[in-house]
């Protein structure tokens, strides 16, 4: 076995491969090229929804752990670097590349993220006498609540606050089904939990026991907003030493003047989305949050969905809102007003989703891009069906190989990982399933030569296992679907295990295929047709064979 000083010269040699060969990517496609543009013209699309994804720079914490990033973004994309160590072939980089209506660096400066993604809505709201929702999603520590905060002052200062025209104010936090007033707290005040949501005849959403406030300058709403932040409910996790358990609504109406505005504006802030490792180490309570998190960010998911398909549809529409699950949280229904497209109102929602960049957040930068995926291909006009279209992009990011047909040991362990994340809807992660005995993060750097690969030692755990390592370390008890996602694990391994070797390439979400090669330090990257690919596997099978028989003579 080597020594522990020439594992530990590989691994570094390892690192800086991925650290020069990112960056070598990074300048052919000229990334991160940040420039200012002046604020879009009015958005053209029906549904009045426009998704953002912003990264942020790495904290000096991060940096002092050695960690890099791995996320950039510019103008028009933002791409996600992973590591993809293949069992059968050498390592290499994997490319992801994401398009969303906005795409923002940790750079960017906060005056170009609103005047771009922000500012002209607002205005036609304004002059719309509508809604405007403006909403933060991503991991806990991701940038969610700077982003918002940034935001607001920004908006504040485009509020037309002269002519008699006042801005009225409410902020409230929702914990579950509880939903506190945060207005009324303060140092060493305990906040009542008594504020409740309840749908009028109408189907509006109607707060009872949250006050509203007038507020007659910029200054004044700011204060408000500041307060309420502060007060809001957090705890430590293993991401944020202070992380927002809670999700945070700030709503402001905007009334008077001359031209008789009455408009409203809610700042939403959601609460820290959680992957099944973040969970690892959570008592009975914080596991109960976390799951009500998760659940109630899925149903404002479905109902944004369902409210945009349905506002594209030209049939009648208010028939079909009763399928549209606002009453499944109290998230969705203090929303609902913003949101549900059969109330008359003008209504425009502009969602935030937000990552961090380092390597260690790969697998919460998927989740947050499929969330995001999934609002995001409502807008194409030409894929109509996004209930299909979400399913196609999770099947691809999830299961790439199957479409080259390789086999679950073939896969990378980022894509292995993704596989149990939606076979359980990111209730468990892979390093729940492989317990401590199989995850390689209890073995330190030298992982590599104590523990078997994740493929094998999911392969050679029983049924008993699986579930007992699902209970004990994700706290997920439904028995008969881990047996149901192991015998699936199975069954892909056994049909392909016979006939597909691997062949050291992989297909990102977006279709390309990239693949950067590590050991010779020199970036490759090709679109590849399935006749290309077809041709590569049998390039790599007269490779084995040639090496075969060379060997044997
Ligand atoms: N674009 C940015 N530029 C500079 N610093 C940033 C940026 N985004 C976030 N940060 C910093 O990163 C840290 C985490 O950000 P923040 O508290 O906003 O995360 P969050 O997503 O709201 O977390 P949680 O869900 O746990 O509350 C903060 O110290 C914040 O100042």
């Amino acid at each position: 076995m080597d020594s522990a000083n020439t594992l530990l010269g590989r691994a570094m040699a390892q690192k800086s491969h991925f650290v020069a060969t990112i960056a070598k990517h990074q300048s052919t496609v000229g990334a991160r090229a940040i420039t200012q543009t002046n604020a879009p013209e009015p958005s053209s699309s029906k549904s009045n929804l426009s998704v953002n994804f912003r990264t942020r720079p790495l904290s000096t914490a991060e940096i002092k752990q050695g960690f890099f990033p791995v996320l950039f973004c510019t103008e028009t994309q933002t791409t996600l670097y992973y590591p993809s160590f293949r069992m059968l072939t050498d390592s290499s980089v994997d490319v992801q590349e994401f398009e969303f209506d906005g795409n923002f660096a940790g750079e960017a400066g906060d005056a170009h993220v609103y005047e771009t993604a922000v500012q002209q809505k607002f205005f036609d709201v304004l002059n719309q006498n509508g809604i405007l929702t403006i909403m933060a999603y991503g991991q806990t520590g991701s940038g969610k609540t700077y982003t918002m905060m940034n935001i607001a002052e920004k908006l504040v200062n485009d509020f037309p606050f002269e002519n008699d025209i006042s801005a009225f104010i409410s902020i409230i936090e929702i914990q579950g089904d509880v939903i506190r007033d945060l207005s009324v707290a303060g140092e060493g005040r305990k906040v009542p939990a008594d504020a409740k949501v309840l749908l009028d005849g109408a189907g509006l959403p109607v707060l009872q026991n949250v006050a509203e406030y007038e507020a007659k300058s910029k200054e004044q709403v700011l204060e408000f907003f500041h307060h309420g932040f502060a007060m809001r409910t957090t705890r430590s996790t293993l991401k944020n030493a202070a992380s927002s358990r809670s999700h945070f609504i700030c709503t402001i109406r905007i009334c008077g003047g001359k031209l008789g505005f009455d408009a409203v504006v809610k700042l939403v802030d959601l609460a820290g989305s959680e992957t099944g490792s973040d969970k690892k180490d959570h008592d009975a309570v914080r596991l109960k949050e976390a799951i009500s998190i998760n659940k109630s960010l899925m149903s404002l998911k479905e109902c944004i969905r369902k409210s945009t398909l349905l506002s594209e549809t030209s049939e009648d529409a208010s028939n079909k809102s009763s399928h549209i699950p606002f009453r499944s949280s109290k998230l969705t229904m203090v929303l609902k007003d913003a949101l549900d497209p059969t109330l008359p109102r003008f209504t425009s929602t502009v969602v935030f989703a937000l990552a961090a960049p380092t390597v260690a957040d790969i697998p919460h930068t998927f989740n947050t891009y499929r969330y995001a995926l999934a609002l995001k291909s409502l807008n194409r006009a030409d894929d109509k069906d996004a209930s299909i279209l979400e399913h196609k992009a999770a099947a691809k990011s999830a299961e790439p190989a199957s479409q080259e047909k390789l086999t679950p040991m073939a896969w990378s362990r980022a894509k292995l990982e993704r596989w149990i994340e939606m076979q359980f809807e990111n209730q468990v992660q892979l390093t729940d399933l492989l317990g401590p005995r199989g995850d390689p993060s209890h073995f330190g750097r030298h992982a590599a030569d104590f523990v078997l690969p994740a493929w094998k030692f999911l392969y050679s755990m029983s049924a008993d296992e699986w579930i007992a390592n699902a209970k004990t370390h994700a706290k997920f008890t439904d028995a008969d679907r881990v047996g149901n996602v192991r015998e699936k694990y199975k069954k892909l391994f056994l049909k392909e295990r016979a006939t597909v070797k691997a062949d050291g390439l992989s297909t990102s979400v977006t279709g390309k295929v990239t693949l950067l090669s590590l050991e010779e330090n020199v970036v490759t990257e090709k679109k590849l047709s399935r006749a290309e690919l077809a041709m590569q596997k049998a390039k790599a099978k007269g490779a084995a064979l040639r090496a075969t028989s060379l060997s044997s003579k």
